[in-house]
């Protein structure tokens, strides 16, 4: 449960394409870091493709029964070509984010020492982003009408609360307050999207109050995309919605040393429910089972799991690890395996 307990127990679910393959690299490492009197039970799960093909079924109330039993969730990636699109993204991933109350969606992004980026020179990328993770425009809420006709008519509602804005923004304004810059920037679309945009604007501002030292400032996510690019050292944490949050992150990862290193967490604040982590990208059905996904967004996502569960030494050795690792390897391609070895001997150091 946590580092004073001295026992972990883990649900894994290493889901489809490079999924299973980063999973156990993930595993190898988070075996390599802990100390030898911290219990780490694991249990595997079958979710995605396979489960789905072999049963119809994509997460079933027993299903989320015993995944409420652990202390956390180490997920890979959820999705599969040969699986409609949506079905194992609605009916898994964000059926559990929503049923276990992932409401904090957090994603740092930090340029590595000697990490390659596609940016002019190695300007200072150091920030977060805490995206929504049970509203906006990912709830389901719509519908289509004379489907298939020349006629569709299709709506996908952005569910946007003031309960469920105002706790995530609270979030995100702790962070800040208690980072160097203390600086916040809420990301959204406000000049179109104007009622949800004012809902998070208002909320934005009325919480601001409340933390004098941080410093706030507000960007459309269409000039974002820009700074991200153009001046990604302007940003400390980002606030943002689950769709904007869902591609600016993909985004801020490309600049930050690739999708390939980008981890994350999907937090619930109050432990009521286990919290999931899971690297940024997907199942990468283009490179799957090919030995050719970097693992290192896992072992971070690892290293995020680590520090929520209170084994912050640990997290930070696997932090180091990696950034060590990235600095070595350079331009060197190395296999998924090669990588999680190279990680597991590091952190055991
Ligand atoms: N959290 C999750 O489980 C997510 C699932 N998906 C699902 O994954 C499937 C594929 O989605 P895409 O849009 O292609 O996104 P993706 O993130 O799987 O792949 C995008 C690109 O990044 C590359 N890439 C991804 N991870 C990498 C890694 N660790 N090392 C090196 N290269 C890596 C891929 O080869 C591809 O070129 C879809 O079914 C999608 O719905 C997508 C994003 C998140
Ligand atoms: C597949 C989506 C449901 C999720 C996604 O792309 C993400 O959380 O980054
Ligand atoms: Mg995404």
């Amino acid at each position: 449960m946590s580092a004073s307990s001295r026992s972990i127990n883990l649900a894994v679910i290493p889901g489809d394409g490079i999924g299973q393959e980063v999973v156990a690299q993930g595993l190898k490492v988070l075996n390599a870091v802990l100390p030898q009197d911290v219990k780490l039970e694991t249990k595997e799960f079958d979710f995605g493709a396979k489960r789905y093909h072999a049963t119809g079924e994509t997460l079933t109330d027993a299903d989320v029964e015993e995944l409420k039993q652990h202390d956390a969730i180490l997920l890979g990636a959820i999705g599969d070509p040969s699986v409609p699109s949506g079905v194992l993204e609605r009916g898994f991933l964000l059926k559990l984010r929503f049923l276990f109350d992932h409401h904090v969606n957090l994603r740092p992004s930090k340029l590595l020492p000697g990490v390659a980026t596609p940016l002019k020179g190695q300007p200072e990328i150091d920030f977060i982003v805490v995206r929504e993770g049970t509203e906006g425009p990912y709830t389901g809420n719509g519908g289509s009408i004379r489907t298939g006709t020349p006629h569709e008519v299709a709506t996908e509602v952005s569910v946007n609360t003031a309960f469920g804005v105002e706790r995530v923004v609270r979030d995100a304004f702790a962070r800040a307050q208690a980072r160097p810059r203390k600086k916040l920037t809420l990301v959204h679309k406000n000049n179109v999207l104007a009622y949800a945009g004012h809902l998070w604007t208002n909320v934005f501002n009325r919480v601001a109050k409340e933390f004098p030292e941080v410093t706030t400032d507000y960007i459309h996510v269409d000039a974002a995309t820009i700074y991200l690019v153009t001046d990604p050292g302007r940003f400390d944490v980002i606030v943002t919605d689950n769709l904007f949050g869902d591609i600016i992150t993909d985004l801020a990862a490309a600049v930050s040393g690739g999708i390939g290193v980008a981890a994350s967490g999907n937090i619930n604040p109050s432990r009521e429910f286990p919290s999931m982590f899971e690297p940024v990208h997907g199942s990468a059905p283009d490179i799957a089972g090919q030995g050719k996904a970097d693992p290192s967004a896992t072992v971070l996502s690892v290293g995020l799991l680590l520090r929520h569960l209170g084994f912050e030494a640990e997290a930070a050795r696997i932090e180091d690890a990696v950034s060590a690792d990235l600095a070595e390897r350079g331009e060197t391609v190395r296999t998924t395996e090669q990588i999680g070895d190279a990680l597991a001997v590091r952190v055991a150091r």
